[in-house]
């Protein structure tokens, strides 16, 4: 039988199976159905998906993120904060501030200690990608998609993309409790016109700077929080003039609260908790 050390960690309730690559040993092929057994709350250990934290070549760290569904995505923000508490509790890194590559591209992490423990993580996410190819989402007009009509299951909504590295697409509603999460959230995720899937998330305008949140994840269904799609929701909030760039904003979501920031150089910071679950051997 085969086994390997994790770490359960979560950020705002968005629990994943973290693995140290540095020192374990798992084939390729088996990432996507250890993937999905690990992540079953009855015959694995519980959670939204699979993380392994990597060395890279072109940064301090890598991070690959698995969903529940075993698809590989190209990025998490919740993930990120994660992997960054990892890599400066166990040495990985020296510094507090260090890069990590994603599928997506390379980000700066910085950790924020309180008696050698990392409390808090600030990300810079980079620029969000806003052409219609950039999400992908398939249509005529590249140009940004900014409060355009579209009909999901007979039914016209207005929606905002935005790509963090991973598809997003924010739905704007009046009471946040009311969000059409398990109705409407898997037919838009596996909708044609976004060819990759779509992360669906749901927002309420509190006032210019705080936000409500609720999420569909792609391959991962309800979870109590999406990085990237909290990023995804500040930046769709700006181009709607709900809220203000270079504004620190701060989203509620199930799990917690993020502070994030569309800065006028174009990056997006964000800042949250991330925490240590439990360590254990997993048998597969
Ligand atoms: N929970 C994540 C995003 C995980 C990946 C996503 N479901 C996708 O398929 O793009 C976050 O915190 O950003």
């Amino acid at each position: 039988m085969k086994s390997f050390q994790f770490t359960k960690m979560h950020g705002l309730g968005n629990s994943y199976i973290y693995v140290n690559m540095f020192k374990e040993k798992i084939k390729e092929e088996e990432l996507p159905s250890l993937a999905i057994k690990v992540a079953n709350v009855y015959t694995g250990i519980g959670s939204d998906g699979l993380i392994l934290i990597c060395p890279s070549n072109v940064a301090d760290v890598k991070m690959r993120v698995f969903n529940n569904d075993g698809s590989e995505a190209k990025n998490c923000g919740n993930g990120l904060r994660c992997v960054a508490k990892y890599a400066y509790e166990h040495k990985l890194v020296e510094e507090n501030r260090f890069s990590i590559e994603t599928l997506s591209g390379v980000v700066q992490a910085e950790v924020h200690v309180k008696d050698e423990v990392v409390d808090q993580v600030t990300v810079d996410m980079g620029q969000p990608r806003l052409s219609r190819a950039e999400i992908p989402m398939i249509g005529e007009n590249q140009d940004m998609i900014v409060s355009e009509q579209a009909v999901f299951a007979n039914q016209t909504y207005e929606i905002t993309t935005v790509s963090m590295g991973n598809p997003h697409v924010i739905f704007y509603v009046d009471q946040i409790e009311e969000a059409p999460l398990t109705t409407l959230g898997p037919i838009v995720e596996k909708d044609e016109r976004f060819p990759d899937g779509v992360n669906v998330e749901f927002v309420e305008v509190v006032n210019e700077q705080e936000l409500h949140f609720r999420v569909w994840e792609r391959g991962s269904g309800v979870t109590q929080a999406c990085g990237t799609g909290a990023c995804a929701a500040v930046v769709a909030s700006v181009l709607n003039h709900y809220t203000k760039r270079d504004i620190p904003t701060i989203v509620h979501l199930a799990g917690g609260d993020l502070t994030i920031t569309w800065t006028n150089e174009g990056a997006v910071l964000m800042t949250g908790p991330a925490e240590i679950i439990c360590k254990g051997e997993y048998y597969y």
